[in-house]
């Protein structure tokens, strides 16, 4: 089996704190892998040590099935992941100019960039928006222009962190269709959500962080029958009794 990313035995220290203890995920070619848990679980910091932008104090993280040795191969395995977070960064300029940033860093003819930024921006639904200025769109404008940015650079690993998290339903459902295209052109994707439904529609296998340690993992239907009881603290945690869980598994099923 391929794998895109692999975290073995992963632990971030920050100002003296834990955050992430022993994390062994592995992320596989052509997978979209949910990441849930409670708020300040660590989900975040997870990802950051996916992007290879967090070095983690122990353990090691494999891209294509290897370690970064150096700062040059860090810097050129960053440059095939595409990621947003989930306070988008807008850059200067006009949206244009923020979906093109890591094309024109890649060098790119300027009609390549064209034609790239163009698909990016209509797959996100906001085409016309080229001349605007990135800087007073919206949050959800923005997290879209993030979305465009990331998906213009074909990554061969997309992070979503908590991508649907300000948007209204409609756009919301608009990204979540989106996510579920680039899978079907096989994207490799990681996606952190605190919205269960959300989770159980869009990921192959699911992964429950908890103080920064993995509870469980899987896929969704061995996630309902867990007989773990952090699995169900978490579910309690979320205000939800299994038997919501299971409703939302079925109704997440039937409406996708
Ligand atoms: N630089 C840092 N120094 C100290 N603590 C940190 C640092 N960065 C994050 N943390 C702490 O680590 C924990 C995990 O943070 P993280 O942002 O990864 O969680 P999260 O699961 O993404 O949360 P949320 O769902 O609320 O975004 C939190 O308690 C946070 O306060």
């Amino acid at each position: 089996m391929v794998r895109t990313i692999q975290l073995e035995g992963v632990s971030i220290e920050k100002n003296g704190r834990q955050i992430l203890t022993d994390i062994n995920i592995e992320v596989r070619t052509g997978e979209t892998l949910g990441i849930i848990g409670p708020t300040g679980a660590g989900k975040t910091t997870l990802l950051r040590v996916m992007d290879l932008i967090d070095l983690p104090s122990k353990g090691r993280v494999l891209f294509k099935g290897e370690a970064p040795k150096n700062e040059g191969e860090r810097l050129a395995a960053r440059r095939r992941i595409g990621v947003v977070f989930q306070r988008p960064v807008m850059l200067r300029g006009t949206v244009y100019d923020n979906v093109a940033y890591g094309l024109r860093i890649r060098r790119l003819s300027k009609d390549e960039i064209d034609e790239r930024v163009e698909a990016a921006l209509s797959d996100v639904g906001l085409k016309g928006y080229e001349r605007r200025p990135a800087k007073v769109l919206s949050g959800g404008e923005m997290q879209r222009v993030a979305l465009a940015r990331a998906l213009a650079i074909s990554p061969e690993l997309l992070l979503l962190d908590e991508p649907t998290a300000n948007l209204d339903p409609r756009t919301s459902y608009v990204i979540e269709e989106l996510i579920s295209r680039a899978k079907m052109r096989g994207m490799t994707t990681v996606v952190s959500t605190h919205d269960l439904p959300q989770a159980v529609r869009l990921a192959d296998r699911i992964v429950i962080i908890m103080d920064g340690r993995v509870v469980s993992s899987g896929s969704a239907d061995l996630l309902l029958n867990s007989d773990s009881d952090d699995v169900r603290a978490f579910l309690h945690a979320g205000m939800l009794r299994p038997v919501d869980w299971r409703f939302i598994h079925e109704f997440a099923r039937v409406s996708h």
